[in-house]
């Protein structure tokens, strides 16, 4: 496969030229497979609201043409001659992150994420000066620490959410000290992360409290993700019987909102984390983390450490994602519905099985 993949080094990615975001097929040169390399036929990726947020430059920081995608599950069908971590015919997954400094404190600490020199899997620049790109593509080269193993329990394409998704959830929960079972919990926004957050925490054995802004996905909170409660954040009478109830708040809300009104809900040293990328200043005032010694807080995906251990959690707990497969030709369908809030709850493109090329 090694001499057949140097020859075929060109592949075809789904990239955004603009900031429309409009995605079309693209060709381009993937790297040389280095000593620690690891080359993916991708079979599975996820569509992330970042993947939005990024092709439509809703950062300002969007370089093209950009290749999205970071929930991937692939194949290896090549590994440079000093990889150990994986084999040719394994079933790996890769997320956001696939470079970063190795020295920093961040680094040696084993949370990479929070590694300043942090390379991204799309619309970033590599070490060899090329740019990144992500999964929506016939293949990707990738680190091996960066890549992690399918565990067998886990179907592949039922995989592919939990490499951003999953771990976004399960690494606040872990690092904050929330995994214990009995606590209260609510997520704020019922779309690809916090589906997998109602999964994980229920898992957890918490008290599962869904904030949506509408009434349209009680049912499926309650009856299919085994929420616990429903609330409406426009009802205020829901609202105020929920005062001083929770222990923490995952907020997915990928929108500017107030923030007082879900501080209210949390108990003394309840604790909000942000999820959402907002790139608008949000405010509150400070009696309402003081009165409660409130915190709030952000977190950023996860480790490799913590989402392999993820993996193993869904795996050992049974857990899957909700998930609607699309082909590649249907990706900005996808990507429009996933912006106007219409998708339960996570697309995943089957690009093994799609047509790449025009
Ligand atoms: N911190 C991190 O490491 C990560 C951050 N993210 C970010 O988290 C956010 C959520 O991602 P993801 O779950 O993929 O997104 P989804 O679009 O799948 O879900 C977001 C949910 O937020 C609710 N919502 C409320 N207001 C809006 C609005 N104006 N537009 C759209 N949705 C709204 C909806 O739930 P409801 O109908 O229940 O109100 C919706 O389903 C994004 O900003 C993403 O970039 C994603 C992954 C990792
Ligand atoms: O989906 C994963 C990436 C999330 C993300 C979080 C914060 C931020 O500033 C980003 O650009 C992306
Ligand atoms: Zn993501
Ligand atoms: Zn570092």
């Amino acid at each position: 496969m090694g001499s057949l993949l140097e020859a075929e080094r060109v592949v075809t990615g789904w990239a955004a030229r603009d900031p429309s975001g409009f995605l079309s097929p693209y060709s381009y040169t993937l790297r040389k497979t280095g000593p620690e390399d690891v080359v993916i036929k991708v079979l599975y990726c996820g569509v992330c609201h970042t993947d939005v947020h990024q092709a439509k430059n809703h950062l300002g920081m969007s370089k093209y043409p950009m290749v999205p995608g970071h929930e991937v599950v692939g194949e290896v069908v090549e590994v440079g001659r000093e990889v150990s971590k994986v084999r040719v015919g394994d079933v790996v997954g890769a997320g956001v992150i696939v470079g970063c400094c190795r020295e920093c404190g961040s680094c040696k600490a084993n949370i990479e994420q929070y590694c300043n020199k942090r390379i991204w899997s799309y619309n970033d620049v590599y070490t060899d000066g090329k740019p990144t790109q992500g999964g929506f593509a016939s293949a990707m080269v990738v680190d091996q620490k960066f890549v992690l193993k399918i565990p067998s329990g886990l179907a592949p394409e039922q995989a592919a959410p939990l490499l951003c998704a999953g771990v976004t959830v399960y690494s606040p929960l872990r690092h904050f000290g929330l995994t214990k079972g009995g606590l209260r919990g609510a997520i704020m926004g019922l779309g690809g992360v916090g589906h997998m957050g109602v999964k994980i925490a229920k898992a957890m054995g918490h008290h599962v409290t869904v904030i949506s802004s509408s009434d349209r996905k009680r049912t499926e909170a309650m009856d299919h993700l085994g929420a616990d409660a429903y609330l409406v954040s426009s009802d205020e009478a829901q609202m105020a019987a929920a005062i001083d109830s929770l222990d923490y708040i995952i907020d997915t809300v990928p929108a500017f909102h107030p923030l007082e009104p879900y501080l209210s809900l949390l108990k003394v040293d309840g604790k909000l984390i942000l999820m959402g990328v907002i790139n608008q200043p949000l405010q509150f005032v400070t009696p309402a983390v003081m009165l409660g010694r409130k915190t709030i807080s952000g977190s950023f995906i996860g480790s490799m450490d913590e989402t392999r251990e993820m993996l193993e959690f869904c795996e050992k707990k049974g857990l899957t994602s909700m998930i609607e497969m699309v082909k590649m030709e249907q990706i900005n369908e996808a990507l429009e519905r996933l912006e106007r809030n219409d998708v339960r709850y996570r697309f995943v493109v089957d690009v093994a099985g799609s047509k790449l090329d025009p």
